[in-house]
């Protein structure tokens, strides 16, 4: 190899950038520039999945409502458990669940119960078949069953009165089920923050159309429309927007006044910021525009009109790290969740050499999978380019590397962001 004397030059060697954001200003900045939206409204129970509580929750009952079985057996009263040995009780009756056994328990007495059935008031105990032997309208009953086992007690999941569910909680599945405990048939929650989105860029090519000479289809809107829709917003397309300064304005003034944020895709790279930046300061603002993380240092944060504007970059991974990264937690404290969760992190080793460059957080596409004796580990997928979305399609985790972080050896720990933690 010849060697030169020219200088060396550091932008070949790191990524630091005095006017890039680090993620963790980034996401403080997004979310503090933001409000729940207002208005709310009442919906049948199921409508309410994904949404977000606008008031809190108070339980009008007790659940359960009565003390209950949780075997089937036999309820028994307490006193009359033999310390040794064994007794003989008579049965009295049966409970079922949802048909009570009403009549009195006397000494020597107990009655045949169903899992999930009320205890008749004079007993405190449930004894499990197995344990006993039944004769006839009796039962032998030996030393072991203690006092009040085998009893779920009334208001042991929610007490009445309880807050069971704060406002800005999201509900999920358990959360749905939960809320039906207890019997309303509507639920007060947030309008949904509504997000108008397009793609800009004169190769962008609509589906269904033959490519032109240097063409692509634009796959920006559909994995956003998906990562939308999974949050639960409200979503408005715009389809693509031709690349001039009349027709990108107008998008936004557009955009901006039915929307509560308005998302645009490409275009924010160096030459092109300023490009739209010129535009958003007719119409709107930028606040940032850079981010300390890879994929995705060029992402706009502003406003435009009234709404919330975010300019996702091009490159199809970019647009994916910066929306969760950083447009799903601001969209979550729109929706209504006070303190979105951050992604959590953990520690995995990892199977391959990573490497990169110093000066920006990275989030590698991984795999996390099980060795021969169950153990998770962590391998990078092939590609990391911003630009190969199958990288992502096959991902099942981001690898997240530290800002000055250079390189990983295989057997290394790192931490990853299972997506299963990441997405809703
Ligand atoms: N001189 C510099 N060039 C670039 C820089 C830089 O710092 N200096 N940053 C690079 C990085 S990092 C990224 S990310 C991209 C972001 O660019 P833009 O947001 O301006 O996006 P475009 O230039 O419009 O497109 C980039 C790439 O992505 C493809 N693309 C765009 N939209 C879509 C879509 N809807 N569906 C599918 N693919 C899309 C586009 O064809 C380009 O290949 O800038 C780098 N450049
Ligand atoms: O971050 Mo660009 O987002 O490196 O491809």
């Amino acid at each position: 190899m010849t060697q030169t004397n020219a200088p060396v030059s550091t932008h070949c060697h790191d990524d630091h950038d005095p006017d890039s954001m680090t993620l963790a200003q980034a996401r403080q900045r997004m979310l503090e520039s933001v409000a729940p939206v207002t208005g709310h409204e009442r919906l049948a129970m199921r409508e309410a999945l994904h949404r977000v509580l606008a008031e809190p929750v108070q339980a009008p009952i007790a659940v359960p409502g009565h003390d209950n079985a949780a075997m089937d057996g036999y309820a028994v009263r307490g006193p009359d458990l033999p310390g040794e040995g064994s007794v003989r009780l008579e049965v009295v009756g049966t409970a079922w669940a949802g048909n009570p056994f009403s009549g009195p328990v006397g000494p020597g007495e107990c009655v045949r119960i169903m899992t999930g059935a009320v205890v008749p008031k004079d007993c405190d105990t449930v004894v499990m078949q197995e344990k006993v032997r039944r004769e006839s309208d009796q039962i032998i009953l030996s030393a072991g069953p203690r006092t009040g086992e085998n009893v779920r007690h009334a208001g042991e999941d929610v007490q009445q009165g309880q807050t069971v569910l704060e406002a800005g909680a999201a509900i999920t599945p358990a959360r749905l089920g939960l809320l039906a405990s207890l019997g309303p048939v509507e639920v007060t929650v947030r309008r949904r923050p509504r997000v108008t989105f397009f793609s800009t860029g004169d190769e962008l090519t609509p589906l269904g159309q033959p490519l032109p000479p240097g063409g692509i289809y634009d796959s920006n809107r559909h994995t956003l429309f998906g990562m939308l829709t999974e949050l639960g917003v409200e979503v408005l397309d715009m389809g693509v927007i031709p690349d001039t300064r009349e027709t990108l304005q107008a998008a936004f003034v557009d955009a901006a006044a039915c929307a509560d944020m308005v998302i645009s895709t490409g275009g924010v790279s160096v030459g092109e910021a300023d490009y739209i930046r010129d535009i958003l300061d007719q119409v709107g603002r930028v606040d940032f525009w850079k981010v300390a993380i890879k994929p995705g240092r060029p992402l706009a944060f502003g406003r435009v009109g009234d709404a919330v504007f975010v300019g996702l970059p091009g490159n199809p991974v970019s647009a994916v790290v910066t929306f969760y990264q950083l447009v799903q937690p601001t969209l979550q404290r729109m929706m209504g969740v006070p303190e979105p969760a951050l992604p959590p992190l953990f520690p995995v080793v990892c199977q391959d050499t990573l490497k990169k460059r110093p000066g920006r957080m990275e989030f590698q596409r991984g795999v996390l999978e099980q060795d021969e004796e169950g153990r998770l580990q962590v391998r990078a997928t092939l590609s990391q380019s911003s630009g190969v979305l199958s990288s992502m399609s096959e991902a099942n985790c981001f690898i997240v590397l530290d800002m000055e972080q250079e390189r990983v050896e295989p057997g290394e720990t790192v931490q990853v962001q299972p997506f299963w933690g990441v997405m809703p």
